[in-house]
C-alpha cells in the first residue's frame, strides 16, 4: 500500500518555514529603512528651510561688513579720488579756525601731487637716513624736523648723535625736495577741502617711516593698532601721508585700512601716492601688519592752529 503523504500542500515543511521568516525578516528591515529614510528627508528640508531663510535674510539686510578697495596699487589716479564723510565732533573740543577747520570732511587719494621719481629720491633719503640706526622691532621712523631717529628700543637725536656728519648723509637738496613736496601736499588738501591753503600749517610730528616684519620689540613697533590721528597727535586736523614704496611688489600686507561702522576701505600703496583725510574720529584707521618686504612712506601733517605750527625741516647750521 502506498503511503500517502496527506495535507503534505498545506504544512509546510522546515525549509519554508525558514524561507517564510527571511521573507518576514526583509520585509520588516525595508519597512524600518523606508521609515527612517523618511525622517531624513525630513530633517534634510527643514535644514535647507533655515538655510534658505537666513540667507534671504542676510541678503535682505545687506552685507554687514565688507571690505573695500578704494584704489589698487597698479592704478594711477589722475585726479584726486575723494570720499566725503560725515564729521565727527572731535572739532567741537577744539578752537575753530574758519577757512581751515574741517566742515566738510572725508578723505582723498591722489596719484598727481608728487611723482614717482621724488618719491623714489625721498625713500633714498629715508633709507640712507634710517641706516645710520633703526628699531630692533619692525617699525622704525626718522624725524627730520625734531631729529628723533629709532635706536634699539628708543630713539636718539640725529642732529646731536650725528653732530656734523649729519651733512655727509643729508643734503640741502633733500630738505629742499621736502619743502617742495610738503607744498604740494598742502595744496591739493586745500583744494580739495575748499580751504585756504595759507591758513594750513605744518604741524609736528612729520616723520618717515620704515616697516617691515621683524617682530615687535616695543610699543613704539606695534604700528597695526586702529587710532584716530586727532587723539593720538592732537594738533592734526589733516593727515597726509606720500607712500614711497608699492605694495605688493616692495612688501605685502601693509595696506592702509579706514574703518568704518559698516566695513573697511583699503588704500594700497604706491610710490607717489598721496592720500588725505581729516584727521578726527571720522577716519578710524590702522595699517595692516606688514607680512614680507620693505615699507617706506612719510607722514606729512597740517594743523588750524597756528600755535601748533612748525617751520619745514631743515639741516642744521653746524659750527664752522
Ligand atoms: O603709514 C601709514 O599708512 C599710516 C601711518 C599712520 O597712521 C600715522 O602716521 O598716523
Ligand atoms: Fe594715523
Amino acid at each position: 500500500m502506498t503511503i500517502q503523504r496527506r495535507g503534505n500542500s498545506k504544512i509546510p515543511d522546515a525549509n519554508g518555514i525558514e524561507k517564510k521568516i527571511k521573507r518576514g525578516n526583509a520585509l520588516r528591515q525595508a519597512s524600518a529603512w523606508r521609515g527612517s529614510r523618511g525622517s531624513l528627508l525630513v530633517v534634510v528640508v527643514a535644514a535647507l528651510a533655515v538655510v534658505g531663510t537666513l540667507t534671504w535674510l542676510y541678503l535682505a539686510s545687506g552685507d554687514p561688513y565688507t571690505t573695500e578697495t578704494l584704489v589698487r596699487q597698479a592704478e594711477v589716479i589722475a585726479q584726486p579720488r575723494v570720499y566725503t564723510v560725515d564729521c565727527s565732533e572731535d572739532y567741537e573740543n577744539y578752537k575753530r579756525y574758519p577757512g581751515c577747520t574741517p566742515q566738510t570732511c572725508g578723505r582723498a587719494i591722489t596719484d598727481n601731487s608728487v611723482t614717482r621719481e621724488e618719491a623714489m629720491a625721498l625713500r633714498r633719503l629715508a633709507e640712507r637716513g634710517l641706516a645710520l640706526a633703526g628699531s630692533d622691532g619692525g617699525a622704525s621712523i626718522l624725524d627730520l624736523h625734531s631729529g628723533a631717529l629709532s635706536m634699539g628700543k628708543q630713539f636718539v637725536n640725529i642732529y646731536r648723535y650725528f653732530g656734523e656728519q649729519i651733512t655727509d648723509v643729508f643734503s640741502e637738496e633733500d630738505f629742499r625736495l621736502y619743502r617742495e613736496v610738503r607744498g604740494r601736499i598742502q595744496a591739493v588738501i586745500a583744494e580739495t577741502f575748499d580751504l585756504d591753503p595759507s591758513l594750513l600749517y605744518l604741524t609736528k610730528p612729520t616723520f618717515f617711516s620704515r616697516i617691515n616684519s621683524t617682530l615687535a620689540k616695543t610699543q613704539h613697533d606695534e604700528y597695526w593698532h586702529p587710532h584716530i590721528d586727532k587723539v593720538t597727535y592732537g594738533s592734526f586736523d589733516y593727515t597726509s601721508l606720500l607712500y614711497l614704496s608699492d605694495y605688493g611688489t616692495d612688501f605685502t600686507g601693509g595696506r592702509f585700512i579706514f574703518m568704518d561702522s559698516n566695513g573697511n576701505r583699503t588704500v594700497e600703496p604706491r610710490a607717489g601716492r598721496v592720500s588725505f583725510f581729516s584727521s578726527g574720529s571720522e577716519n578710524l584707521h590702522r595699517v595692516e601688519q606688514v607680512s614680507w618686504g620693505t615699507r617706506y612712506a612719510i607722514t606729512v601733517s597740517f594743523t588750524c592752529d597756528p600755535a601748533h605750527a612748525i617751520a619745514d625741516p631743515a639741516m642744521p647750521i653746524t659750527s664752522v
